[in-house]
This record gives structure tokens, C-alpha cells and sequence, in this order.
């Protein structure tokens, strides 16, 4: 198969905003995100439940209308050019789109068909993609027999039958166990890297936004709060340091050297010193040296280099681990029905 292109961004956003009204009350789902993604990127929206994340896919691959703002995908307007962007993309959904009853590779042809490829063309795409994405062993089975992760490589399958300009993936490895996950991070990075297409997924796992993606998103409470490579999220922070002492006013006297070292933020709890320097093993070499030298020395050290978590809490103030528990969706089982745009 061949698929046409067009030039400039592969999604352009401006104030794009969705709320939710239901008997209750109106959710601010999506709060005026403007955003540009270019062709051939790999990004991953990051946040904890409720933070927008499906709601901004369900806009940008036309399931919902947004309430305000707009929204370009390949090009096309996601209010006024519906058909054209359903064209462009793949989408795979939280939830398995596959029937149950039928094959894997059915599922692919009709898949197909609907895309409008003859049968002949279908049967082939669908054979193209078992191939690729290593289905071979399950693609006459029927969908229900298959494992979590079989039927997530079929759900991509699913998303790529007409070889879409942008591929749009839902919490892809959501519910998979480790070595799954692992897998199909594996095979989202070789699609990536053979299609060229652009990829954007969500995610709540801070591990496959760092290992997987050029770029990452944060979102929060709807709004974008951070978007950049992880490497510089994380490097922005510094290193975070923490040294140990023998008793509580020991801990006080070395905050106060450690906090002239340039551009370090210290915080002391008990006999413990915490600190974010840029550069800190070097850093820290040297002021270990300096608090001996002037009667504090250090009892217990640790240096470690700062996660997507560490970026969150900084953002956020709240640890993106602890608002996956504490932050549940208000209104997650409102039916479409009740939704005004
Ligand atoms: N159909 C709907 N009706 C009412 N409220 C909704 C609807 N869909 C989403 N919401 C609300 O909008 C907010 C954002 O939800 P969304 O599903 O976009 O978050 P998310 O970041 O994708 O979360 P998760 O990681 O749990 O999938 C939540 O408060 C959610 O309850």
C-alpha cells in the first residue's frame, strides 16, 4: 500500500477544550491545549487518571467534538474535515475493538474492506501485518482465545490495516504484565522507526513515556504542564542528593553550606539534608570534602538521577505514583448520552 502525504505539522492544536455536563456538573476535561506535533514524531501524553488524556485522543481522532478551540490532523480540521482525518489515522482504543467470534485475520480483512481496499488487497495487507507484527501463530484463532498481549498486537494490527499518517494509541500496554509491556514497546518503536509514521500514545506509566517516546507531554487537570524530550525534563531538575549525619543539628550547619553551592535547592528533615544540584556527583565529591573539613562529615550518601516522577512532583507538588490512587475520575461512568458538548 502507498499513502499520500501533506506538508507542515502532523497535528496542530489551538485552545482546545472540552468539558463534560452531566446532571451533576460539568467536567473541564481539556483546558485550551495548544500544541504542535510534528510529522514522523513519537510522543507520549503523560498524566495520572482523569488528566485528559482520552479525552484529548477522542477529539483529535473525531470521536467527540471539541467545545472549543480547533484541531488540524494531517492537515485536515477535526470538526469540518471528519472523514478526510479518519482517513489519515489509526486509532487503538482502551478498550479491544475486535469482535470475539471471529479470526484475528478476518478481523484484519474486514478492517480492510472498510477502509475501502478490494478483498484481494485486503487479504494481502492483513497477511502483511500478521507477518510483521509476529501474529502468525494466532491469526487463525478465533480473538477470544487469545492472551492480553496477542490480542493488543492485533488491536494494533487493527490500527494499521490502511497504513495511517498518524497513529493514535490509547494506553496501549494498560493491563499487559511486565514482559508484555516490554514487547510491545519493542514493537511500537520498530513501527515507528519502519512506517515513519507519527505516533502518539498515552500513558500512565512514567517508565514507557521515558523509555519509549522523542517527547513527552505532561498533562494535569487538563491542561499541558510540561513538553519536552524526558532526557531534559529530567536533566532541568538536577541531580537529587541526599546526605545523612550524625544528628539533627549537624544535618542544620551542613544545609547551611550545602546551600551556597550555585543553583542547589536544600531542604533538611531530622539528620537528613536533601538537595538538587546540577552536575551532582561532582558536586557533591566536593562538599563532602568541605563538610569534613569543617567537623560535619557526611554519614550516608545517596546521589540518583531524577525521574519523570521527580518532574512531576516538582510540576504538580504531588507525586504522579500517589495521584494515580488518590485522583479518580469524578464522572468515568457517565454515559455518552448525558454529555453535551
Ligand atoms: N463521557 C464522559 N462524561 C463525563 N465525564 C467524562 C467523560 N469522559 C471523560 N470524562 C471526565 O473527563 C476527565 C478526563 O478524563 P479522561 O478519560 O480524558 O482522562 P485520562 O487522562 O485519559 O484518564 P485515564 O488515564 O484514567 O484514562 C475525567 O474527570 C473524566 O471523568
Amino acid at each position: 500500500m502507498t499513502r499520500t502525504h501533506h506538508t507542515g505539522p502532523a497535528i496542530v492544536t489551538r485552545g482546545l477544550t472540552r468539558h463534560f455536563t452531566t446532571r451533576k456538573q460539568t467536567v473541564e476535561a481539556v483546558r485550551g491545549l495548544d500544541l504542535e506535533i510534528g510529522q514522523g514524531e513519537l510522543v507520549a501524553f503523560l498524566g495520572p487518571n482523569g488528566a485528559g488524556k482520552s479525552t484529548t485522543l477522542r477529539m483529535l481522532t473525531t470521536l467527540i467534538q471539541p467545545t472549543s478551540g480547533s484541531a488540524t490532523v494531517a492537515g485536515h480540521d477535526v470538526v469540518t474535515g471528519q472523514r478526510e482525518v479518519r482517513g489519515a489515522i489509526g486509532y487503538v482504543g482502551q478498550g479491544n475493538g475486535a469482535g470475539h467470534q471471529q479470526r484475528g485475520r478476518d478481523e484484519l480483512i474486514s478492517q480492510g474492506r472498510a477502509y475501502g481496499l478490494s478483498r484481494t488487497a485486503a487479504r494481502a495487507r492483513a497477511a502483511e501485518l500478521v507477518d510483521s507484527l509476529d501474529l502468525g501463530a494466532v491469526a487463525d484463532r478465533k480473538v477470544s482465545t487469545l492472551s492480553g498481549g496477542q490480542r493488543r498486537r492485533l488491536d494494533i494490527a487493527m490500527g494499521l490495516v490502511h497504513l495511517p499518517r498518524v497513529l493514535f494509541l490509547d494506553e496501549p500496554s494498560t493491563g499487559l504484565d511486565p514482559q508484555n509491556r516490554a514487547n510491545l514497546q519493542e514493537l511500537v518503536r520498530q513501527l515507528h522507526s519502519e512506517t515513519g509514521s507519527t505516533v502518539v500514545l498515552t500513558t500512565h506509566y512514567l517508565e514507557e513515556a521515558d523509555a519509549l517516546a522523542d517527547r513527552v507531554i505532561v498533562v494535569d487537570h487538563g491542561r499541558m504542564i510540561a513538553d519536552d524530550t524526558a532526557h531534559r525534563l529530567k536533566s532541568g531538575l538536577g541531580d537529587l542528593v541526599r546526605l545523612g549525619f550524625s544528628s539533627p543539628e549537624a544535618a542544620g550547619a551542613a544545609a547551611a553550606r550545602a546551600s551556597r553551592l550555585d543553583g542547589s535547592r536544600v531542604e533538611v528533615e531530622g539528620d537528613e539534608v536533601s538537595l538538587r544540584v546540577a552536575a551532582g556527583s561532582e558536586l557533591v565529591a566536593e562538599l563532602v570534602g568541605d563538610l569534613a573539613a569543617a567537623g560535619v562529615p557526611v554519614a550516608r550518601l545517596e546521589v540518583r538521577r531524577p525521574t519523570l516522577d521527580d518532574v512531576f512532583l516538582d510540576l504538580t507538588g504531588r507525586s504522579l505514583r500517589e495521584s494515580e490512587t488518590t485522583d479518580q475520575p469524578d464522572s468515568q461512568t457517565a454515559s455518552e448520552s448525558e454529555v453535551a458538548a
